[in-house]
């Protein structure tokens, strides 16, 4: 029997109901992350990024809705189950970690209530054990004096640190996926570069997948396989992170490598790019290409067509572009 991968997603649709208005913001994505695996999705600000995290936890807000997709976890389908059952996914199987460390964190609980309370909420164990398991996992992020630790507030520690605490938090809990949704954006560089060495040693250690999120295809470099770019709600390329870095094919991905942080590989040319328009991220339902606005390769066919991907390699590298190839040429 064909090994299933630990998570499938398979056209994946979320919108977004006003009053008068239906707004697509997430259009017909497709991935899988097999287990170890450190899967990579980049993209601007408001592209979809933590809409498709959510809507993976069944954690959408009011007014935002899946209206299509299956999400398959060990090759079961997610749909459907109920609340409790939800709530045991959550944390038993797949841990998210924010973007703000400190807003995970109740002011006046001080961390060993959050991480206790964490631990029993999953029927772990009772608080006397709880609180060695909490010792245990402060220490193996790398927290000396734990006990202290367990103590404080979240005001006395840095951002840096409250991150560690959450991700210790999470890895007691021996989730199979770590959903890290922009886990270094709000830290100084000296904290990005460890919490990211610290996700590695994660997976290293634990065997653990993660699906890493960021606007920083320098982030994305230093710690996934395989990696999908996001424009307007969509995936515009896919592949292993060597390809996208020796071939990025599609004029967003080539902006993206150039406006990468130093956490990643030297920069290359500046290509230009228009800003994106409010409008934008409803182009994907329209006959162009939604990227046809910003594109500095943009020709008559790219705003009467909207490209369908085209497949580069045989190791799943596609491209969501007309005129990939002179993009490339560019970038070169
Ligand atoms: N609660 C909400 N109500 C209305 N619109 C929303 C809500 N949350 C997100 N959106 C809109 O949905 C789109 C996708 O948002 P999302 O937060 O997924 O983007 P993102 O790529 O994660 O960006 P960022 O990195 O800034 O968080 C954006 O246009 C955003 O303004």
């Amino acid at each position: 029997m064909m090994k299933q991968p630990l998570l499938s997603v398979e056209g994946l649709e979320v919108v977004i109901r006003q009053k008068n208005k239906v707004v697509p913001v997430v259009q017909k994505l497709s991935f899988q992350i097999e287990q170890g695996e450190v899967f990579g999705l980049v993209g601007e600000s408001g592209c979809g990024k933590t809409l498709t995290c959510l809507s993976l936890l069944n954690l959408l807000p009011a007014g935002i809705h899946k209206t299509g997709g299956d999400i398959c976890l060990d090759g079961k389908a997610v749909e459907g189950l109920a609340a409790e059952k939800w709530r045991q996914l959550r944390g038993d199987r797949i841990a998210l970690i924010m973007q703000n460390p400190m807003s995970a964190f109740d002011a006046i609980r001080t961390i060993g209530d959050h991480f206790i309370e964490t631990l029993r909420a999953h029927g772990k164990t009772d608080t006397k054990a709880a609180t060695a398991i909490a010792v245990e996992y402060l220490e193996r992020v790398g927290l000396p004096d734990a006990s202290l630790l367990l103590r404080q507030y979240p005001f006395e520690l840095s951002g840096g640190m409250l991150q560690r605490v959450i991700i210790a938090i999470a890895l007691a809990q021996k989730p199979d996926l770590i959903i890290a949704d922009e886990p270094t954006t709000a830290l100084d560089a000296t904290s990005q570069v460890q919490i990211l060495d610290l996700l590695a040693e994660v997976r290293r250690e634990f065997g653990t997948s993660i699906l890493l999120i960021s606007h920083d295809l320098g982030v994305i470099a230093r710690l996934a396989d395989s990696v999908a770019v996001m424009y307007g709600g969509q995936f515009v390329e896919q592949a292993a992170v060597a390809d996208i870095y020796a071939q990025p094919l599609h004029p967003y991905t080539q902006s993206l490598m150039n406006a990468r942080s130093s956490i990643g590989l030297p920069r290359r040319k500046r290509l230009s790019l228009l800003p994106m328009a409010a409008t934008e991220i409803s182009n994907g339902l329209t006959s162009a290409c939604g990227f046809a606005g910003r594109c500095p390769h943009v020709s008559s066919a790219c705003r009467e067509t909207a490209p369908s991907p085209v497949k580069v390699n045989t190791s799943g590298h596609w491209v969501r572009c007309l005129n990939a190839g002179s993009a490339q040429a560019e970038v070169v």
